[in-house]
């Protein structure tokens, strides 16, 4: 018999309740087939957006041994793809990088940056871990990369507004970074510009990939009236499995495929989510600040059923369109 699990090595925050960074990325990976071993960089007790929580953050030094004299060296590992996600402090940020960087090319890795920074106009980290970020983006080997409008907006210094300005930052962006082959902004909100009257009932998906970053591609997303936590971590761990599915299956050949099909998934996901805490979300509806409600938690577990579909099963629902 075959054995035809893939191995990650997947390096983000862990919390003990809820679903964001590892926990949300972990049970969906292994529930289509990967060996994934979670390398959690934090362990706080909750997600920030609860208001409070308690934890700790692992320093550079734990981290590197563990990546580099425990499953590299000591185990002898050779891991399919590496995925990065929030990294707590500017030390750790930079060797920890540097290391992913060099193994990546060593052992031919693909690399699935995700470049945690802030949202909705927001930093939630360092301002100096714009600077490293950068510096990581213009000298490393990446595979993918997926920043959400703001992360896109702050590493290419320009506001996304229409479809005009995204495509200058991606030309910005390629010009800036021109070791990154792939990039996804996974949700832009053309809405966000109270000068635009564009509705906003939908989200753009737009993705680029090298040497032609002169044209992109996006799809455009209903969507849910709600705010979830986690959904980001999510989508990149169905866009590896998207990228990279198992080699007796049929080999999803498009970014625009891997990118629908793991649209479609995260998208049924966060609608039972969202439909399975309408109930306390009517319970307590949005606070003065919040114009939608905020679900803290995905529904992982009562969505499991969703996550055994065939790679080749899934659909791309959404309409694709082009911007040369
Ligand atoms: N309210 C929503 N309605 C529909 N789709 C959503 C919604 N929120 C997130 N998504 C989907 O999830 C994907 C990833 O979410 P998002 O872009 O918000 O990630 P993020 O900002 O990195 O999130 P986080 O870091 O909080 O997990 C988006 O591409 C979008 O398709």
């Amino acid at each position: 018999m075959i054995d035809d699990t893939r191995q990650i090595l997947s390096i983000q925050s862990h919390v003990v309740h809820g679903y964001v960074g590892n926990k949300a990325a972990t049970f969906p990976l292994q529930y289509r087939g990967w060996n994934v071993d979670s390398l959690n960089t934090v362990q706080f007790s909750n997600h920030p957006g609860y208001g409070s929580f308690t934890g700790f953050r692992d320093d550079k030094e734990n981290l590197y041994k563990i990546i580099d004299s425990g499953l590299i060296n000591g185990l002898n590992i050779k891991y399919n793809a590496i995925i990065t996600g929030y990294l707590p402090s500017v030390d750790s940020l930079q060797s920890i990088s540097r290391l992913v960087n060099d193994l990546c090319i060593k052992e031919q890795i693909p690399w699935i940056l995700d470049p945690v920074l802030g949202d909705n106009g927001k930093l939630y980290v360092d301002m100096e871990c714009v600077t490293i970020y950068k510096d990581i983006l213009s000298t490393c080997q990446v595979y993918l990369t997926v920043p959400n409008q703001f992360e896109m907006e702050t590493l290419t210094g320009m506001k996304i507004k229409d479809m005009d300005t995204l495509k200058r930052s991606f030309q910005n962006f390629h010009r800036s970074y021109p070791g990154v082959k792939r990039v996804i902004v996974s949700s832009i909100d053309f809405s966000m510009d109270h000068s635009q009257s564009t509705d906003c009932d939908t989200y753009t998906v737009a993705f680029a990939e090298s040497p032609n970053f002169d044209q992109f591609q996006y799809f455009t997303v209903e969507k849910i009236q709600a705010h979830f936590n986690g959904s980001g971590d999510l989508f990149s761990a169905l866009l590896v499995d998207m990228l990279f599915p198992v080699v007796e299956q049929s080999v999803t050949s498009t970014l625009a495929s891997a990118v629908g099909k793991a649209l479609n998934l995260t998208h049924q996901i966060l609608n039972k989510t969202y439909r399975l805490t309408v109930k306390s979300v009517e319970t307590h509806p949005p606070s003065e600040t919040e114009t939608v409600p905020h679900i803290k938690d995905l529904k992982l577990i009562q969505c499991a059923e969703l996550l055994r579909i065939r790679t080749e099963d899934i659909d791309i629902r959404y309409p694709l369109s082009q911007v040369k």
